[in-house]
């Protein structure tokens, strides 16, 4: 597969503002990404991390200070229209959007800009609004929208040019539960296109959901990609193992066990075991088998964990 988004010791820096001794602040410090085509990539940092900065030189409204960036081999600096025409990029809040125009009067401004016009358009237009679920509210003004609602706007404004790659900036923040589950829906059918998409979220369980992949980035380095399955994998050190129906003398034997870091009994009766090696988990498996307890499974970190413990204590992160 062919990457749709490349970037090659990509480095962006600012100056420090007055006041603060000079030098620079280094947003990105020598970025290589990779994203292959038709993939759903999760960019995942702090707040600061340099996620901002790295979709902006994406989408050509910021230049590298060195280093490379492409979209579907088109460079940012020397092909700039060629990337803005295979780029679309849906930030949310109020920016880009004019509330006292109707959906549809925003999406033809908007179409317009990219050569649209006429019936094409209109077609356009229609076929979005109905795709992100506002064909019914085409005709009021977007200043009375909810935040969801002005959400699923920014994402048709996003497609309207087409863009065989999109770069969504916390896209589903402000929406509720049905709107996030149909935008889910739609990612599937993005990428069934063929469509790349890279988005930013501080949503752990909608990356989980919805990425193929996941990047973690702090102070403009990437510290690990990899399916969040993976991910988690990387850290049996926080594999747990949950039982129900377990004696006092077989938890005290689990205890006691080489490799558990912690044994203990929830309010509701069930039995939590962690696990420091994949070796030790097997053997809470045996004893609990063995001590004819069946109700059991074993649980694997949540990407919030596996977030939390690289960003939190990046010496933790074990290599694969
Ligand atoms: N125009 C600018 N001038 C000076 N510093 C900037 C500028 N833009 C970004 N920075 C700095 O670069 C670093 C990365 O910022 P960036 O906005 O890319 O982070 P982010 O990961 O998008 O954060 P957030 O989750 O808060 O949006 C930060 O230290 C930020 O202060």
């Amino acid at each position: 597969m062919t990457d749709a988004v490349e970037t090659r010791s990509l480095r962006r820096t600012f100056p420090a503002r007055a006041g603060r001794g000079g030098g620079e602040i280094v947003a990105l410090g020598g970025v290589d990404l990779s994203i292959p085509s038709g993939s759903v990539r999760g960019l995942l940092g702090p707040n600061g991390a340099g996620k901002t900065t790295l979709c902006k030189i994406l989408s050509t409204v910021l230049l590298p200070s060195s280093g490379t960036a492409s979209v579907l081999g088109h460079d940012v600096r020397h092909e700039t229209l060629a990337v803005k025409r295979s780029i679309g990029v849906v930030f949310g809040g109020d920016r880009g959007l004019y509330g006292r125009l109707t959906p549809r009067q925003n999406l033809q401004l908007w179409g317009a800009l990219y050569d649209l016009h006429g019936r094409a358009l209109s077609r356009r237009v229609d076929e979005l609004l109905e795709r992100v679920g506002l064909s019914g509210r085409a005709r009021d003004r977007v200043d009375g929208f909810s935040r969801g609602m002005k959400q699923r706007l920014h994402l048709a404004r996003g497609l309207i040019s087409d863009p065989r790659v999109l770069i969504l900036d916390e896209p589903t923040s402000g929406m509720d539960p049905v709107a996030v589950r149909d935008f889910r829906g739609l990612i599937g059918e993005l990428t069934a296109e063929g469509r790349t998409l890279l988005l930013t979220t501080h949503d752990m369980a909608e990356a989980e959901a919805v990425c193929d992949e996941v990047t973690l980035i702090d102070n403009g380095v990437l510290l690990a990609t990899d399916t969040p399955a993976r991910l988690a994998a990387r850290l049996s050190t926080l594999e747990r193992v949950e039982a129900d129906g377990v004696a006092d003398d077989v938890l005290a034997g689990l205890s006691a066990l080489s490799g558990v870091s912690k044994a203990h009994r929830e309010t509701g009766g069930r039995v939590v075991v962690h696990t420091t090696t994949p070796a030790a988990t097997s053997e809470v498996l045996a004893l609990l088998v063995s001590a004819g307890v069946t109700a059991l499974r074993t649980v694997r970190p949540s990407l919030e964990e596996v977030y939390l413990h690289v960003i939190g204590d990046r010496g933790m992160l074990v290599s694969p």
